[in-house]
């Protein structure tokens, strides 16, 4: 009995295992200790009770008493060996089990904490001392407040109240400076069960996050980089589908990520791009190779744009492609911007027909097709009559508008071929290939005749007409230099010789170009030279037939050229610059002379002096005129300024100041050649002046031509209504003199009184004509 009773229980000690009890008799852990101790408590009862059972069958108490002594010793010995081989077997599991969970957290880089809800801290497992915030040592018995610093200690705790609440607290980060370094702890905390403790303990992870942190803001960085970035970015797969695209790409392209993603790129395309472009963008990306270039795109609202793309292969660390990307840049204001500059580098901005740039790259390649086939060509200088005129008078915006109609019944009229050009102004070239002087003849008329056609402008309806200089290739140059000059030549005497008609160039032209360049280098002496001298034409009185003034008129006697007309030379100096000098020089002379005649006893006269436009425009005139006056000591009403028509509505509002002044020193100011140019009737009431000089071109055949006499009426009647003198110059005979008078023109001046005089001539006529009547008014 005794024998099986141990055998049952060795074999159970044995097997006494949580495995054993797990599997034989499916029974829980914490049912191990209840089991072992009944299985206890059942053999040593069945121990007393079997042992007492055999004891009751023997009578010889010595060997009851012997049997008793040995039962309890065995019963000492087989629990003693009972309990050794149970705690042997516990103890070792629980060594291994203990080490296996050493080994366990050792492999666990994390630190490891337990701590109460104040953050005390009860225990730690660290298999890096470097991550501890203090040394481990000192750890224990502190607070995670007396540690940590508050920001982090104060996360901490939030995560023990969170963990206390629901059992556990997950992904709350810390960052703490561990020497130099800092670092980031992400923390789990699982409350503690703990039977015993009437404080809840806290089982606290700190995972060091730094590495991931910083890969993390790494990738917040490119992200952000690439969503922020102002370029278009397309990431693709291998197969080309769109897989992302950025905040920009929404931007240009108007088309969301949504309706991007999963799309092909070229859904942007428009198929202007052409194809081999993406073939050749494809050849690259497969090859592993970047690829730039530039496309034509279409938005998401139709608008058409241009893009600069740089598409790159995106390779894995094997060597594979996983993607592509594209950057792209919306290029297309740069691309306006440059063919813009382009069109204004080579166009003239309001006729959009060739600028001078332009037309010599067009000029010389038609020269070298000219040279090669042996072909003329023809180039004509086409410049508008009067365009100044219509500038002054109707404004600025009626002369753009007349240009730009022009230019378009210019390219109505001439061949594809043909270069129409405009330098700038009223100015034209043409160059015409396999042109010869009869094409040219041909195209000149029908240039002549087409431009005189009425032009309609949205306020006026104009006639106007061309000058038209030709000069052909070769006869007339082999360079755009020289033929320009040419044509010029040409155009410049169809102006004189009467406008609109067209002229070839003739040697006789290069003639005259070229004593128009002697006669510049000559003028540049005639002052020190003393070749310049003035003569003076009486003025007279209309009614009275008295002389009341005189206009200086300059000569330039050259030992030569001869007697240089001032009609030529007054042009050339104003063209060279020596105006401002000649003009001063005449001021003075002619200012002197009067002075000299009044302090010789001649009745005072009042002394007409010409102005150029140029002088006219200079802002020190006013000052000169003072001070040549002051230095000669000449009253300023002895003084009288003769300004063109056309000096003076240049520009009017500035010619008003100088009036102005100029009347304020007390100086007369006349308009001469009046009639020829485009008065405004408004500008003539704000000017400052006195009479009006009818021109002499009027005055020729006023009495034949109907017209000139009506012309001529009007200019006086208009004066008086304005309350302005009149005088009409040319005059020749008589008869214009009488109709002058009927007309009541207030004076005369002309050959029928007398040719400009030199001085001591002139002294003889007031001499012989003088009546005594004082000529000052
Ligand atoms: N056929 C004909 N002609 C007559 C008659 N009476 C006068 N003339 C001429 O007509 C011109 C009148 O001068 P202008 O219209 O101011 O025209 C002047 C004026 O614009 C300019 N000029 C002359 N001297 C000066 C000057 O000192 N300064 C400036 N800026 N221009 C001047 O040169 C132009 C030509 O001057 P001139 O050759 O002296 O020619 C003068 C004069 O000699 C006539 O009855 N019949």
């Amino acid at each position: 009995m005794l024998y099986c009773i141990a055998k049952i229980t060795i074999k159970m000690v044995k097997k006494m295992s949580l495995k054993y009890f797990f599997k034989r008799f499916y029974f829980s852990r914490t049912q191990a200790p209840l089991l072992v101790t009944l299985g206890y408590t059942l053999t040593a009862v069945l121990w007393i009770l079997g042992s007492s059972q055999l004891l009751s069958h023997i009578e010889d108490p010595k060997l009851i008493h012997q049997i008793e002594k040995f039962k309890g010793l065995a019963f000492v010995f087989i629990t003693s060996g009972l309990l050794y081989v149970l705690l042997r077997s516990w103890y070792k599991r629980i060594m291994a089990s203990h080490d296996q969970l050493k080994a366990t957290l050792d492999t666990i880089p994390d630190l490891l904490f337990e701590v109460d809800l104040d953050g005390r801290y009860f225990d730690y497992h660290s298999s890096r001392d470097d991550l501890l915030a203090a040394p481990a040592d000192k750890l224990i018995g502190k607070t995670i407040h007396e540690i940590l610093p508050k920001d982090a200690a104060d996360v901490c705790i939030e995560a023990l109240y969170e963990a206390n609440v629901s059992g556990s607290s997950h992904g709350k980060q810390i960052e703490l400076l561990l020497g130099e370094e800092h670092k980031w702890f992400e923390l789990s905390v699982a409350r503690k069960i703990d039977l015993h403790s009437t404080k809840p303990h806290f089982i606290v992870l700190s995972r060091d996050i730094t590495e991931r942190k910083l890969t993390e803001e790494q990738l917040l960085k490119l992200s952000q980089a690439i969503e922020q970035n102002t370029s278009a970015l397309m990431i693709t797969d291998v197969q080309g589908t769109i897989e992302y695209v950025n905040a920009a790409f929404t931007r240009i392209t108007g088309y969301t990520p949504q309706e991007a993603v999963g799309q092909n790129p070229q859904f942007l395309g428009l198929f202007k791009t052409p194809t081999n472009l993406y073939n050749d963008l494809w050849n690259h990306l497969i090859k592993g190779e970047q690829w730039s270039g530039e496309f034509i795109n279409r938005k998401k609202n139709g608008e058409e744009y241009f893009q600069s793309i740089v598409a790159t292969p995106i390779i894995d660390k094997n060597g594979n492609i996983t993607n592509y990307m594209a950057v792209g840049e919306d290029i297309t204001n740069r691309k306006k911007s440059e063919e813009q500059i382009h069109f204004l580098a080579n166009f003239d901005p309001l006729t959009g027909l060739p600028n001078r740039v332009q037309m010599e790259d067009r000029f010389n390649y038609i020269i070298s097709i000219s040279r090669r086939n042996e072909h003329p060509f023809a180039l004509m200088f086409l410049d508008l009559d009067h365009f100044k005129d219509i500038n002054d008078s109707l404004g600025h915006k009626v002369g753009d508008e007349l240009l730009i109609n022009l230019s378009q019944r210019l390219k109505s009229i001439l061949r594809e071929e043909d270069t129409i050009s405009r330098l700038g102004g009223d100015e034209f070239v043409l160059v015409l290939p396999d042109t010869d002087a009869h094409a040219a003849t041909v195209i000149a008329q029908k240039l002549l005749e087409s431009i005189h056609q009425t032009i309609v402008l949205s306020e006026y309806e104009l006639s106007v007409t061309f000058s038209i200089g030709i000069a052909l290739y070769p006869s007339d140059g082999n360079s755009l230099e020289v033929l320009l000059k040419n044509a010029d030549a040409a155009m410049y005497r169809a102006k004189i010789e009467g406008r609109n008609s067209y002229r070839f160039f003739t040697e006789e032209m290069q003639q005259q170009s070229m004593r128009t360049l002697e006669l510049s280098n000559a003028l540049h002496h005639a002052i020190q030279n003393n070749e310049l001298h003035l003569v003076y034409q009486p003025q007279i009185s209309a009614n009275s037939s008295t002389i009341i003034g005189a206009e200086a008129l300059l000569r330039w006697n050259h030992p030569i050229f001869g007697n240089v007309s001032p009609s030529e030379f007054i042009a050339i100096a104003e063209d060279n610059g020596l105006i401002l000098q000649i003009g001063e020089w005449v001021l003075r002379n002619a200012i002197a002379q009067t002075k000299l005649w009044i302090d010789k006893g001649l009745p005072p006269i009042i002394m007409a002096i010409n102005l150029s436009a140029v002088q006219f425009r200079d802002t020190a005139l006013p000052e000169l005129i003072a001070s040549i006056l002051q230095e000669i000591q000449l009253p300023p009403e002895y003084l009288e300024i003769e300004l063109t028509e056309r000096a003076a509505m240049h520009d009017p509002e500035k010619a008003i100041v100088t009036m102005n002044k100029l009347h304020n020193q007390g100086i007369r100011m006349s308009i001469d050649d009046f009639g020829t140019g485009y008065s405004s009737l408004s500008y003539l009431k704000k000017f400052n002046i006195y009479k009006l000089k009818i021109d002499q071109s009027f005055i020729r055949d006023i009495n034949t031509d109907a017209e000139d006499k009506a012309i001529v009426g009007a200019i006086i009647d208009m004066a008086k209504g304005l309350d302005l003198l009149t005088i009409a110059e040319g005059v020749e005979t008589v008869s214009q003199l009488k109709f002058l008078k009927n007309q009541g023109c207030d004076e005369i001046q002309g050959y029928l009184f007398s040719k400009p005089l030199i001085p001591s001539e002139f002294e003889s006529f007031v001499a012989e004509r003088f009546n005594g009547s004082t000529l000052v008014s």
